[in-house]
């Protein structure tokens, strides 16, 4: 029997959207305190924390055997000096859940006026997220906002979530509502949201109201790129990939075209819709290991739009090792007839930069 993941889908593409509508009328309300610092000193917003609570009580109601495994948990909410931090992202999973349903959602989805949630089941439901991960069995990854900090600045973010079996990614849905709809009108309306499950294809959908289609359109293909064509997708963080060494790549590449900087897993997007050709994100040397919801989504998209995702030795990603991708060193994530090319120039860099050494 083949799986279809129908069901998965569904729900994956609506928790989505919701958690789409909240952060974005978040990102007009948001005030300083409600920005926290984490212990990694990365930032985490109301946002997250109120999108990450909206994503799994839906998950919650609709899967209750699966795990998930979500970037945040609730201990900073549930200090004294969280007290108004949760009170907002109560405030703010409430009115994203008990919104009307729409096309596709079903009440028993935990949705509509006839619930209220309160503060202990929203902790609680955040920190259904606390699972360590996996080799076998069924899990979900959720990062409710990644790019928090293209977030802050208004800028590119997105909003993932990925269901894994027995290790492998089989689903994935993004939500990037700063993402024009259509990449050659940048200044275009934006909103998009991408899903793919594993043999099916991948696909952009209209982030307002992505099940409103019966039937899917819009199948995303990696076009074959001519040399002169090609630009990498990169960080805007400088603390997050190693830009000069993408510098020294693209040069050994030929490619003469600038590079995009954008945040979050929107690289992904625009690679499998056609943009950019090569994502290319190389550590920075300080021991960080890559977390498994910042890929997850991101890998079976560009896989279906027929590309091809490995670290940067060749590897395949491991999502089976936990919270993170362990081992693997760096992604690049391109299209099938760039893809080696870009191993082979990664391996030239890395030459020439311990030749630079001696
Ligand atoms: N030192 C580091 N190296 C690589 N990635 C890092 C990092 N510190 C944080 N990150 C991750 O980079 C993600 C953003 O990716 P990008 O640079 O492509 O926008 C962050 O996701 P969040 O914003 O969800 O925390 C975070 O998980
Ligand atoms: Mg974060
Ligand atoms: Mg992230
Ligand atoms: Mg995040």
């Amino acid at each position: 029997m083949s799986l279809t993941y129908s069901a998965e889908r569904q729900v994956a593409i609506a928790a989505v959207r919701r958690a789409c509508v909240l952060t974005d009328s978040v990102f007009n309300k948001l005030v300083r305190n409600e920005t926290l610092t984490k212990d990694d000193k990365s930032p985490v917003t109301v946002g997250d924390f109120s999108a990450q609570a909206v994503i799994n009580t839906i998950l919650g109601r609709t899967f209750p055997q699966d795990p998930i495994v979500g970037e945040e948990d609730s201990a900073d909410l549930r200090t004294e000096s969280g007290a108004s931090l949760r009170a907002r992202v109560v405030e703010l999973a409430n009115e994203a859940l008990r919104a009307d349903l729409r096309t596709g959602e079903k009440e028993e989805w935990g949705l509509g006026p006839k619930y209220t949630y309160s503060a202990e089941d929203l902790m609680e439901t955040i920190d259904r997220g606390n699972y360590a991960g996996a080799r076998s069995g069924r899990m979900w990854t959720l990062d409710p906002i990644d790019g928090t900090k293209g977030f802050l600045r208004g800028e590119q973010y997105a909003v993932c979530l990925a269901l894994i079996v027995d290790a492998r990614v089989e689903l994935g849905v993004i939500g990037c509502p700063n993402l024009p709809a259509d990449a050659a009108d940048p200044t275009g309306a934006r909103g998009s949201l991408f899903v793919a499950v594993r043999g099916q294809g991948a696909y952009q959908l209209p982030l307002a109201d992505p099940l409103a289609e019966s039937v899917l359109q819009n199948r995303l293909v990696i076009p074959a790129f001519a040399q002169d064509e090609l630009n990498l997708l990169e960080s805007v963080e400088k603390a997050h990939a190693k830009l000069s060494f993408n510098e020294r790549v693209a040069r050994l590449l030929g490619i003469t075209r600038a590079p995009t900087r954008m945040d979050s897993q929107a690289k992904y997007c625009a690679l499998a819709r056609g943009d950019g050709g090569v994502y290319l994100r190389m550590p920075t040397g300080v021991g960080y290991k890559e977390k498994i919801w910042d890929h997850a989504p991101g890998s079976v998209l560009v896989e279906e739009a027929g590309g091809i995702v490995t670290d940067s030795r060749g590897e395949p990603l491991d999502f089976g090792l936990g919270r993170t991708l362990g081992e693997n060193y760096g992604v690049v994530a391109a299209g099938k007839a760039a893809h080696g090319k870009v191993l082979e120039a990664i391996r030239l860099a890395k030459q020439e930069e311990d030749e630079h050494k001696l």
